[in-house]
Parts: structure tokens; C-alpha cells; sequence
């Protein structure tokens, strides 16, 4: 938090330093040149090399650097748009100063902060000029234009560089989020809408080269009343121990969601009924093996419904229907067992 409240000062500080002095020696050539007033070049020189460290050093006092900040910037045009009469409206070096200073604004990514700053600019310009009483000299030789080349070069590769950061930053950070969004964060399986999306990139892999896959739906018997004796963070321990065993037995490719409450969806990628079942019994032991260590008299069974991907099912919903379908046939059955869609001819499997 108060490294956000400082990100706006620190980006925007070595930009200045660099820019304001590069404009001030580019304005001190052609101060040189027009024999300008020792006023004028005090003016350029506090401008130039004063200025940007005293803006930090009013921004680090301020209990809201941020704002600080933003007023800085609005100095910052003004300073440029001062310097313009200064230098006699030297065309080349004005432009110059001019627009890289709207680029200082446009790169904060503070909205119309470039149009908030004309006023200052164009108040500090007509101020400067009454001052200097106008003298107009455009014309740029050819020592001003070797003057305007490191300012134009380093302060636009400074700019470059710090946008590149904060691209990197700003994509990090968004594919920590796309990360996070994908995660159920009680069982750390993943959540529903990034599973849905992989049973549909499995259902076009089958349209595509017939590859087979199975799908699981499981769910916890009883679960309502474990909540209920023992409270809902016991019912979280369940659910979570269960999204541990289901880790440990899936294959590597496979891909374990939460649906929702105390049910779970896997996804096993190329598997066909046979292999499905051997993983569906695994997980079915072990959660009916399983024991607590605060709750001794603790243990739950899982129900299991499996169904293999058929060319006929249309879209996702059908698939995991026709899984929820085998699901509660399990349920109807006893609970604790495993059952299939399509039925198998074998006897039902259970304990
Ligand atoms: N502790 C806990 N409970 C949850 C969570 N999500 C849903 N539940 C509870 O899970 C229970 C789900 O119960 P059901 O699936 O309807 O029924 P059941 O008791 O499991 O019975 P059967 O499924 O028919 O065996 C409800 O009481 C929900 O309140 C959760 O994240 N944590």
C-alpha cells in the first residue's frame, strides 16, 4: 500500500531530473547564443537543476505524495512553457520542450492530466513574455539542434524504458490474477468456470480426432449432516482432505475442479471407462480409509458417477448431466459406490 502511494513519485523523478536538465542545458545553449540576461539564465538554471529536486523533497514531506505529485507535473509545464519566451520561441528546442513534457503527463496514465496542465503552461509563457518583453528569434542553428539531440534521444528511450516496466508489471500481475481466478481457494482444485472451460477444449479434441475422455462427478455422502454434528470448519476439513486424495490418485493430465458445496468434477484426459473406474475406486477408498486426527470418530464416503465422452453429446451441460445422472444413480443405489454412464453390463461397484 505505501509502496502505491509512492509508485506515481518514483516513476516520474529520475524522468524529471533528466528531462528538465537536459531542457535547461538546451535552453542555456541558446541563452549563450542571444547573450541573455544573468536573471534569464538564474531563471533557466532553477528551472532546469533546482527544481526537480525540490519537487521530490516537497512530495516526500507531503502526507499525500500522490497529489504532491500531480502538482509537481503542473509546475513541471509551466517551468516549460516558460522557458519558450525565454529562449526567444527558438523553434526547434520549444517544440521540443513542449511535447516532451505532454508525454511526461500522457505516461503517468492519469486521465486528460496533459489538458489539465495548457492553462499553467500557456499562463507561465504569456508571464515569461511579458517579462522579456516578446523578442521573437525561431530560428535554430546548428549548435541549438546538436543540443536538442540528447534531450529528444534519452528522455524518449527514459520514457520507453519506464512504460516497459510498467507493461511487464501490469502483465504480471495480471496473470497472477487469471491464477488466482482459475483456483478454488478453500481446496486449491481448480474452480468451476476454468474447469467447464477444459471439458470444452476436451469435447472439441474428440470432434476433432475422436480422443477419449471420461468425466467424473463425486460427491460426499451425508456431508449435510457433518456439518451439522460438527460444524462447518470440520466440514471444510472433509472437503478439503477429499480434494487431497483426489490430487494424490488422478494422472498428471487430468484436471480436478470443485463444481460447488461438497461436490467435485474431474476431468481424465484420454482415459476410457476401465481406467476411469480404477481411479474412481482409488479415490473412493481412500476417502472411506480415511481418519482424522482431532476427530477419531470422524470418517465419510464419497458417491461416484463416471461418463465417457460420446460423440452424440452436444455441449458440456449434456456430458457432465449425463456424469450427475450416474452420480445420483450411485446415491439411490446405497452411496459409497461408483456407477456408469453408459451402464456397465458388470456388477455395480461398490465396497
Ligand atoms: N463446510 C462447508 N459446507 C458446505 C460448503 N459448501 C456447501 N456446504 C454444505 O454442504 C451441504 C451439501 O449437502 P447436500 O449435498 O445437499 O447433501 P448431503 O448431506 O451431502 O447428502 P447427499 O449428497 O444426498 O449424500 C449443505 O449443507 C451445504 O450448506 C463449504 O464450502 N463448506
Amino acid at each position: 500500500m505505501a509502496d502505491d502511494f509512492h509508485r506515481l513519485p518514483r516513476l516520474v523523478y529520475p524522468l524529471r531530473v533528466i528531462g528538465m536538465g537536459l531542457g535547461a542545458v538546451v535552453a542555456m545553449v541558446v541563452l549563450y547564443e542571444r547573450d541573455a540576461a544573468p536573471a534569464v539564465w538564474a531563471l533557466v538554471v532553477c528551472g532546469g537543476f533546482v527544481w526537480p529536486h525540490l519537487a521530490w523533497w516537497l512530495t516526500r514531506r507531503s502526507s499525500n505524495p500522490q497529489r504532491a505529485e500531480v502538482r509537481n507535473l503542473l509546475v513541471d509545464s509551466a517551468i516549460a512553457g516558460a522557458f519558450v519566451p525565454l529562449m526567444q520561441f527558438n523553434l526547434l528546442p520549444s517544440v521540443l520542450l513542449v511535447t516532451l513534457t505532454m508525454v511526461d503527463k500522457i505516461s503517468t496514465g492519469i486521465r486528460l492530466l496533459w489538458l489539465q496542465s495548457l492553462p499553467g503552461m500557456l499562463a507561465a509563457g504569456l508571464l515569461a513574455a511579458w517579462w522579456m518583453n516578446a523578442p521573437m528569434a525561431p530560428e535554430s542553428s546548428m549548435r541549438v539542434v546538436l543540443a536538442c539531440l540528447p534531450m529528444l534521444v534519452i528522455h524518449t528511450l527514459a520514457v520507453s524504458v519506464s512504460s516497459y516496466r510498467l507493461i511487464r508489471q501490469v502483465s504480471r500481475q495480471n496473470r497472477l490474477l487469471d491464477e488466482l481466478g482459475r483456483i478454488d481457494p478453500l481446496t486449491g482444485l481448480y474452480g468451476r468456470a476454468y474447469w467447464e472451460q477444459q471439458v470444452r477444449d476436451a469435447q472439441r479434441l474428440h470432434a476433432e480426432t475422436g480422443a477419449p475422455a471420461c468425466l467424473m462427478m463425486l460427491d460426499i455422502d451425508g456431508f449435510k449432516q457433518i456439518n451439522d454434528r460438527l460444524g462447518h470448519t470440520v466440514g471444510d476439513d472433509v472437503i478439503c482432505t477429499l480434494s487431497r486424495i483426489v490430487r494424490g490418485c488422478v494422472r498428471s493430465g487430468d484436471c480436478a475442479g470443485r463444481y460447488g458445496g461438497d461436490e467435485f468434477a474431474i476431468l481424465l484426459r484420454g482415459a476410457d471407462m476401465d481406467q476411469a473406474q480404477e481411479i474412481a475406486q482409488r479415490i473412493r477408498i481412500e476417502a472411506e480409509n480415511h481418519r482424522f486426527r482431532d476427530h477419531a470418530e470422524l470418517s465419510f464416503t464419497s458417491s461416484i458417477g463416471i461418463a465417457a465422452l460420446q460423440p452424440h453429446y452436444a455441449s458440456t451441460r449434456d456430458w457432465v448431466a449425463a456424469a450427475d445422472a450416474a452420480l445420483y444413480q450411485a446415491k439411490r443405489a446405497g452411496r459409497n459406490r461408483v456407477e456408469l454412464r453408459p451402464p456397465s453390463r458388470r456388477a455395480p461397484l461398490s465396497a
